[in-house]
């Protein structure tokens, strides 16, 4: 029996001491390696001191939010009657080949001048203004007796450049005075280009080293002022624009102070279109010129005609001369007609110089005008 207890004892003792051995053992395995200490301290690993991110130094002039536009630089003005020549190419097949012609026959019966004056009158030139140019071209034919198709061309380029009237002062009166910027006012019916021109012209001008601020005096239609103020853009000069429906005389007079503060050089202010016959938007017109002459006098005053509305352009030139005292014809779209005689009209009509041809709707298709150029870009080369 005592060997019987002595057993069990020594069993248990033994078991104890197995489970006391196998434990430890599995516990240790469990737990991450402490590095051979009893307590694990959860330590950092040891960090560089921390330093504040030094930020590159600011540019002086730090970029803008928004891409400016590119400012366009445009072609010189100086001989672009000639390069723009081929858009007269409507009108150079009446004068160039028709009435050439005709001028070369061997003999010029009266059917034959009647069908050189035919040809001018359908080229606008108008039943006075043909009738003295044939009178004077018939003399010379008769006086010079024997001609060569040379010399007959010759002749006709002659007397219409002297049509044309080549002693008129075509400049563009657009240089500061007094202090104060050169005031243009655009004036016309609707569609003839007067927005078109004043881009055109401020174009011109700040191509030859001037200042230009633009105003937007066509409240009416609010593409128009943003038609004009892209112009602006494109070329660098400011725009001044009212809200829609404004008075259209105190937008051209805040233009003009807005020039006279800055010190530009020229203020070319557009005008809404108008038929010639509504008489409130002509008395309209009148008020701006008014308004604006509290700053000074208007310097040009420039009506746009489009040359493809022929004779009927010649009316509405007269009741805008009436209101506005015109100084200078812009004649638009010359590049889309056969009449190209019209330009011979509106002198002979008006007592106006044109001062400015259009030739197309791209930025630099306006050209200064020059008879004997125009002249000879009418009757063409191959002549
Ligand atoms: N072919 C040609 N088109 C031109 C010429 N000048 C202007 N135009 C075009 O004629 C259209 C009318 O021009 P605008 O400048 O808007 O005319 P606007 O007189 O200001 O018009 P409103 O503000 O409506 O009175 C546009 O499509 C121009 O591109 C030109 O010399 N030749």
């Amino acid at each position: 029996m005592e060997y019987v207890v002595a057993s069990l004892i020594l069993l248990a003792v033994l078991v104890v001491g197995a489970i006391g051995l196998v434990v430890p053992r599995r516990r240790r395995r469990e737990l991450p390696p402490t590095g051979g200490s009893a307590t694990t301290t959860l330590e950092r690993p040891p960090t560089a001191p921390v330093e504040e991110p030094t930020l590159p130094p600011l540019p002086d002039e730090l970029p803008p939010l928004v891409q400016a536009p590119t400012i366009e630089k445009p072609e010189p003005t100086a001989g672009r009657l000639v390069r723009l020549r081929a858009r007269l190419s409507r009108s150079q097949s009446v004068f160039g080949k028709g009435l050439l012609s005709v001028l070369s026959r061997d003999h010029l019966d009266e059917d034959a001048w009647e069908e050189i004056e035919d040809s001018l009158i359908s080229a606008d030139v108008g039943v006075e203004a043909t009738q003295a140019l044939v009178e004077r071209l018939r003399e010379r034919v008769r006086v010079l007796g024997t001609r060569t198709v040379a010399e007959v061309r010759q002749q006709l380029a002659e007397e219409l450049t002297a049509a044309l009237e080549p002693g008129m002062d075509r400049s563009l009166r657009t240089a500061p005075h007094d202090g104060r910027p050169a005031v243009v006012l655009v004036v016309g019916v609707n569609g003839a280009g007067k927005t078109t021109t004043c881009g055109k012209v401020a174009r011109v001008l700040i191509a030859d080293g001037r200042t230009v601020l633009l105003g937007a005096a066509d409240t009416f239609r609010a593409a128009a002022a943003e038609q004009l103020a892209t112009w602006g853009e494109r070329v660098g000069a400011e725009t001044v624009r009212g809200p829609e429906g404004g008075d259209p005389a105190s937008v051209a007079f805040d233009a003009v102070k807005r020039g006279i503060d800055t010190g530009i050089d020229t203020v070319l202010i557009d005008t809404a279109g108008r038929l010639q016959n509504k008489v409130g938007l002509m008395d309209e017109l009148g008020k701006v010129k008014r308004v604006v002459e509290k700053h000074g006098p208007v310097d040009e005053t420039l009506l746009i005609l489009d040359a493809t509305t022929g004779q009927n352009g010649l009316e509405q030139a007269r009741v805008f001369t009436d209101v506005v005292d015109v100084t200078g014809v812009v004649l638009t779209k010359l590049d889309g007609t056969a009449k190209g005689g019209i330009v011979i009209a509106v002198q002979n009509k008006l007592g106006i110089p044109v001062k400015l041809v259009g030739l197309g709707e791209g930025p630099d298709d306006l050209a200064p005008f020059e008879p004997a150029a125009f002249v000879e870009a009418l009757l063409g080369t191959d002549a």
